[in-house]
């Protein structure tokens, strides 16, 4: 994959750094110019002392004693002329090292700041487009390495604010060094400016090397999550079959290779340490040996050779760019690995509106394809509004590809699927959500308490009062209106509750709806009237059943039926059925077999046809 597409996600997120990269950018520079300026006022106290020594003769004659009482008077004035001319640099060098320090404090509360801040929306980013995507996501990536994906490597591409600018910041030494020595004299420039190519010649191979191997390390790392994860789901199946020690080791096959990039990235930061550990204190001497002859032919001053002693220093601090650089490789290829989850599109919803109408279904030459498979060929069929459809056939045949397809869970290769004349493509996500509701075989609970759980992707109210409200009045009607909104929204799933059965079960449990989902007792059977519940309460004028009644007992079943064609006659339902009594009660049947329309009908005229029968046999036997 092209590094571009990360590299612009990167500059993204250091831009939600906001101020605190202006912090972060101004810290660091103040502090490099600080930095850059303290050699200079200590080149100055030097030369005030050498220039006062010579003057008074202090050095080995003073130390002898020897001297007139008039040089004694002269050495004192001088003496105090020194202690005069010290304190301009002295001072300078004090208000330097205050700032240094203050802008380091500084700039490490705005690396931090900054770095959460890029976090923040890179994680907002991906959650939202991962869920915007769906099931789509799991198709391409395993939930495991989706996970890893939102977490750790969101932190480690988050990371980069403080790296980038930092690294940044630390050329304004470096150039300012080679102009302080070219001002000092040219030849040191010349070779810092040598050693400076050294150094980032170093650094570009370091960069593009670790770039690869923390690739390698992330990957091997999202996919010990993503086996990991898949794993627990199966937790009950490893336990029940003593496989733990195989699927430990199936989880953990990718940990020779976790380790081989691991170990290579500490091998390209010793390699790249080393190289600069040794760039370092050869440019240092080579300068220091051509200022030494400048001083000896007198082309220097003792205090220009110590400042130029301390620019080489500053001017080769960009070898210290390797741990921002060993940083931004690994943001580089953590942003790489987030691009890919970006890549995958999220479906597009139309803008259309859904006309009012009775909630008639048509499947018109409809084909569904996943990873290269047929899952529907060819299928037309029409539900007439406000009728129910059961959708029977073998296991595998295309019954869950039909009832997604249906309610535009999936999107057909060919053909198209229309609600009331609409084809569901150009439909808008809300209008489209609103008015299809789908129940599965195991539903997944979502919301705090099981009143929750049943009005779940329920509006607490229209919400056309909320939006043009703005004066007092006009507050208070809303508050009235989202109190009434609430009320209605709460009697809605009450009255699912009770059509899916589970309200018998609810009340029965000491904190009824207020319950937690999370310390609800449920079997999968009262799991499944739940899901039940919320479809109900959430059909508009579409309701489709995925074999959501498989768990039920026939009892509970035939009621939930009754409540099928009693109370939730008004919409058009799709049912998947694998029992003869749904079909039975059902107004036409759909009959698939290899995922193309065997025959459509009543169960009552298929019913003659031996195929037809041998289906419910089969699913008796299965
Ligand atoms: N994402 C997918 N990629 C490839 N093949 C798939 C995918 N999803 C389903 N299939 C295959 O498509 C066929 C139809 O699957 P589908 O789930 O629609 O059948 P079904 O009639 O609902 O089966 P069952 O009654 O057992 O639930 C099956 O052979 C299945 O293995």
């Amino acid at each position: 994959m092209s590094s571009r597409p990360a590299d612009l996600l990167i500059a993204r997120a250091v831009r939600r750094g906001g101020p605190w990269l202006a912090v972060l950018a101004a810290t660091a520079l103040l502090g490099a110019a600080a930095d850059l300026l303290l050699p200079a006022a200590l080149g100055r106290a030097v030369d005030v002392v050498v220039r006062i020594q010579s003057r008074t003769g202090a050095g080995p004659g003073a130390e002898t004693g020897a001297g007139s009482g008039a040089g004694a008077g002269v050495g004192a004035g001088a003496g105090g002329e020194a202690a005069f001319g010290l304190t301009g640099p002295l001072a300078t060098a004090v208000l330097l090292i205050a700032l240094v320090v203050a802008c380091d404090a500084l700039g490490v509360l705005a690396a931090g700041v900054s770095g959460a801040r890029a976090a923040r929306w890179l994680r907002s980013r991906v959650v939202a487009h991962t869920l915007s995507v769906g099931a789509g996501m799991t198709r391409h990536l395993a939930p495991g390495e989706i996970v890893t994906r939102a977490g750790v490597n969101v932190e480690e591409a988050g990371r980069t604010p403080e790296a980038v600018v930092t690294a940044a910041t630390l050329v304004v030494p470096a150039a300012g060094s080679v102009v302080a020595l070219a001002l000092i004299d040219p030849w040191l420039a010349v070779t810092l400016v040598a050693g400076l190519l050294l150094i980032v010649a170093v650094l570009r191979a370091f960069m593009r090397r670790t770039t690869a191997a923390s690739g390698g390390y992330q990957q091997a790392q999202g996919e010990i999550a993503g086996m990991l994860v898949g794993a627990l789901a199966g937790a009950r199946t490893i336990t029940a079959a003593g496989t733990e020690d195989r699927e430990a080791a199936r989880v953990l096959a990718p940990l020779p290779r976790l380790r081989a990039h691991g170990l290579a990235l500490w091998r390209l930061q010793a390699r790249a340490g080393v190289q600069a550990a040794v760039v370092v204190p050869l440019l240092e001497i080579a300068v220091l040996a051509a200022g030494g002859l400048r001083l000896s032919a007198g082309g220097l001053t003792v205090g220009e050779l110590l400042a130029a002693a301390r620019y080489v220093v500053l001017g080769a601090g960009l070898g210290s760019a390797l741990g921002y650089a060993a940083r931004i490789a690994r943001a580089r290829s953590a942003a790489q690995r987030l691009e890919e989850l970006f890549a995958v599109p999220p479906p597009a919803y139309g803008d259309r509106p859904l006309p009012p109408g009775p909630g008639t279904l048509e499947l018109r030459d409809v084909t569904v394809r996943a990873d290269g498979t047929r899952l529907l060929s060819g299928v037309s069929l029409v539900v007439p509004g406000g009728t129910c459809t059961a959708v029977v056939g073998r296991s595998g045949s295309g019954k869950s590809s039909l009832a997604a397809v249906a309610g535009r869970l999936v999107d057909p290769e060919r053909g198209a699927v229309l609600l009331d004349g609409v084809p569901l493509r150009e439909i808008g996500r809300e209008p489209l959500r609103r008015a299809v509701g789908y129940a599965f075989e195991r539903p997944a609970l979502f919301g705090e308490t099981l009143a929750e759980a049943v009005a779940f992707g329920l509006p607490p109210g229209d919400g056309t009062a909320h939006s043009t409200a703005r004066s007092r009045d006009k507050a208070r009607t809303e508050n009235a209106t989202r109190s009434r909104d609430t009320a209605r929204t709460e009697n809605a799933a009450r009255a699912a509750a009770v059509a899916a059965c589970a309200d018998v079960f609810i009340r029965r449990l000491p904190h009824g709806y207020a319950t937690p989902v999370a310390e609800a007792p449920m079997s999968g059977g009262e799991v499944q009237r739940i899901g039940l519940a919320r479809a109900f309460a959430q059909a508009g004028r579409l309701l489709i059943l995925d074999d959501a009644m498989s768990s039920l007992d026939t009892v509970t079943e035939r009621q939930v039926g009754r409540a099928l064609t009693g109370s939730l006659s008004g919409r058009t339902r799709l049912v998947v059925a694998h029992r003869v009594t749904t079909a039975a009660q059902a107004d036409q049947v759909v009959w698939l077999e290899d995922g193309r329309v065997r025959a459509t009908g009543t169960h009552e005229r298929l019913w003659h046809d031996p195929g037809y029968r041998a289906v419910f046999r089969a699913e008796d036997a299965s």
